[in-house]
């Protein structure tokens, strides 16, 4: 696990027990997953397996989308919820450091380590939140011979009545100039909608992006609201820090915002019919009307970690309906 010093001062790391109660919230943990409760009805269930957040409910509803042949034992990423993307987006490119890891590295297949909870306020309500840990001591020896950063993790996800906010801290517990480490890191959100034909998504005119169901290539996006009418799959760089999904049919009505700190990109991510098709873990097929990825990150250039240094991002989820 990440040392102790590391951690961030307000962790209370003897309350990871199997179940912890207060008349705020209450956290329960199973042998492979923990489910916050917030006392508006709000929950969030998190799998130590990629401490991948599966589900997230608010106003009596499911936020993300899960696709139900999703494997949540362990044996593969969950398709769905919210996957941890690091060190590496996408596939690694020969001749890095990351090019023997699989897709989206390996933050997403590795058991994490339950470190504790807190609760505290955001936007003047009460929150808890949920800490875990992950480091190269933790990695399985096949892994950390296919990347040799010392990289220590800690993901928290803080649940209000209507948030979710995911956020990684990143340190490099590497010794000496040789010891800096590049990563990618990317919160890989399937955001739930009832109907995908109908979003609009605010904020991304006028960025650069590259498109991969156009073999990466460049483009200037011109338009003021994105529809999402056929498969998509754009990297926008340097996006804006907050961004708002609409129902365009409604006027304009929020569903959802998305507010990002300390991360540079945001990939818009939708495989329609022909990529859902292929994806054998997608179920219902059609469920791609029902989602929309976006996923908050950096991820079209490596951020560098120098030894001892440490790096924070974060994505607040705000649901509306
Ligand atoms: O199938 P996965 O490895 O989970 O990746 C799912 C998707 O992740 C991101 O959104 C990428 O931009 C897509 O190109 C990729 O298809």
């Amino acid at each position: 696990m990440v040392g102790d010093k590391k951690k961030p001062p307000t962790l209370d790391v003897t309350a990871a027990a199997a179940e912890t109660t207060s008349s705020h919230a209450t956290l329960t943990q199973s042998s492979d997953r923990v489910t916050l409760s917030h006392p508006s009805g709000a929950s969030a269930t998190i799998l130590l397996y990629g401490a991948t957040v599966i589900s997230w409910t608010a106003h009596g509803r499911e936020q993300l989308w899960l696709s139900t042949a999703s494997a949540l034992d362990g044996s593969k990423a969950v398709r769905g919820g919210i996957p941890l993307v690091f060190p590496v987006f996408g596939p690694p490119q020969a001749g890095t450091a990351a090019e023997k890891l699989p897709q989206h590295g390996f933050a997403r297949t590795t058991r994490w380590e339950l470190l504790g909870r807190t609760e505290g306020e955001s936007a003047g309500e009460a929150n808890i939140c949920v800490d875990f840990g992950l480091n190269a001591q933790s990695l399985d020896e096949e892994t950390r011979a296919k990347w040799g950063g010392a990289f220590g993790l800690i993901y928290s996800v803080t649940l209000t009545s209507s948030t979710l906010e995911t956020k990684m801290v990143v340190q490099n517990a590497g010794q000496g100039d040789s010891a800096a480490f590049d990563f990618n890191v990317l919160f890989h959100t399937y955001l739930h909608v009832p109907d995908v034909n109908k979003i609009a998504i605010n904020g991304l005119n006028g960025l650069t992006y590259n498109d991969k169901t156009l073999g990466l290539t460049e483009h200037t996006e011109s338009n003021e609201t994105l529809r999402i009418t056929a498969q998509t799959d754009r990297i926008y760089r340097s996006a804006p820090d907050e961004l708002s999904i609409v129902d365009a049919t409604a006027d304009n009505k929020p569903v959802f915002t998305v507010s990002k700190v300390g991360l540079k990109d945001v990939v818009i991510w939708n495989p329609w019919a022909d990529g859902a098709g292929k994806i054998a873990d997608w179920e219902p097929k059609d469920g791609y009307q029902q989602m929309i990825c976006v996923e908050a990150g950096s991820v079209a250039a490596w951020q560098t970690l120098e030894a001892g240094a440490t790096w924070e991002g974060g994505v607040v989820h705000k649901a509306h309906l």
